[in-house]
Order: structure tokens, then sequence, then C-alpha cells
């Protein structure tokens, strides 16, 4: 059983004024320093709070790379739940759990023509190495039984029902489109074609 071990506020988003409650916890099971963000005090509000379980991209969370949309989904999350209240859990799963350096070589891979899951295959990773159980955790610990999921990803809606978390409605993020050589509408597509996901490609939002 995962407990809150610390939570305090802090400001958030591209202008630092959103402002939050960053929490860490005690007894996750993978050795990661996972934090949960909490807008709104979504997590002891009445009502269905909405929830993202966001995967780790340094390359895009923080340098806004051109090769995918992690920083732009992010913003998209922080501004949606500063609207309406939810909790971001922000999960230490670099690459899809394959770790940054490994991701670097996929890119390399990638720059050679794979797509992003045949690149994986080859350096000898499965397409997808995330578990969501410290995530179950984690709501578990912050009490939510019972939320609204925002991804376009169908695992992690199935991991959460499958852990016995009721999940109300699935809220998309939009289709954030990057053009050129390094630019990820290929990625975008492929994670459609290849990683079912419920993303809808005509749902653009140019950066
Ligand atoms: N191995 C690998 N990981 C990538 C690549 N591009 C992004 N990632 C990682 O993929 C994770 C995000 O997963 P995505 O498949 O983009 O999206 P998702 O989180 O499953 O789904 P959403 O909830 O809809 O965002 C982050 O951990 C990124 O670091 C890539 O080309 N190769
Ligand atoms: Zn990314």
């Amino acid at each position: 059983m995962a407990q809150v071990r610390a939570r305090v506020q802090l400001n958030v988003g591209k202008n630092s004024d959103i402002p939050a409650e960053i929490i860490s916890f005690s007894g996750l099971k993978d050795g990661q320093e996972h934090v949960a963000l909490v807008f709104n005090n979504a997590d002891t509000q009445q009502g269905v709070p909405l929830i993202r379980m966001h995967s780790e991209c340094l390359t895009g969370d923080v340098f806004h790379s051109s090769r995918c949309d992690c920083g732009e989904q992010l913003n998209e999350c922080i501004e949606m739940m500063h609207e309406q209240g939810g909790i971001l859990l922000y999960l230490r799963q670099e690459g899809r759990g394959i770790g940054l350096y490994n991701k670097i070589d996929a890119y390399v891979l990638q720059s050679q023509g794979m797509n992003t899951y045949e690149a994986n295959n080859h350096l000898g990773f499965a397409d997808d190495l995330r578990d969501f159980s410290d995530a179950v955790l984690m709501l578990n610990a912050l009490n939510l039984k019972h939320v609204k999921l925002m991804t376009n990803n169908p695992k992690k809606l199935n991991a959460l029902k499958d852990a016995g978390i009721e999940v109300d409605s699935v809220v998309g993020t939009h289709a954030h489109i990057k053009a050129g050589l390094s630019g990820n509408k290929a990625y975008l597509e492929t994670k459609i074609k290849h990683g079912s996901h419920m993303l809808d490609i005509k749902k653009i939002k140019k950066p």
C-alpha cells in the first residue's frame, strides 16, 4: 500500500501562474520517484475528478522536441486541470519504460527509417514496457476509485479498469502536429495505426 509522503503548494504552467499541489509518496513499488500534481483540490472535492497518467518524456516535456507531442499534451492537461480541476500523475517512465539513452538509440534508428515501435523491437524491447501499477497505488493513496481519464491510449484505460478503478469517461488530447524532417506526424500516425491510439488526427492543434 502506498501513502502520501508530503504535499506542498507550488505554481506551475508556462507562466508559473497556475496553482497546484505536488505530492510525493512512500510505498511505491518500482523504485521511481513518481509524483502527483493536484489542481483545485480535486482529490477532496465532490464529483468525479479528471486524471492523467503522463509518462515522462525529457525531450518533449522539457525541450519541446519536434519528435513527439508529449510537452504539448502536458501543457494542454495543466491548462485543462486549471479550469476544471484534476490530478496529474507524472510517471517516471521515460521512453515508454526503456529509459532515455535507449530512447535516443531508438531515435537514431527512426532517423534511418524505422517507426517508433520497430525501433524499440530492433533494440530488443517490446513495443511498450510500461506498467501502471504504481499509478494505481498513487490513486489508491489519494482515495480515488472513480475517475475521468485524459488519454488517447486504450492501454491506460484498460490498466485502470483491470485494477478496479472505475473510469467514467475518457477525454482525448488534441493532435499536436509539428512539421519538418524530424516532425511528429508519422510518429502520431504510427501510434494510431499500430498502437491503437484513439487520436483524431483531424483534431489538429498547430503549435
Ligand atoms: N521508446 C520510445 N519512447 C517514446 C518515443 N517517443 C515518445 N516516447 C515516450 O513515450 C511516452 C509517451 O507515450 P505515448 O505512446 O506517446 O503516449 P501515451 O502516454 O501512451 O498516451 P497518451 O495518454 O494519449 O499521451 C513517454 O514516456 C515518451 O518518453 C519513441 O520514439 N520511442
Ligand atoms: Zn515525447
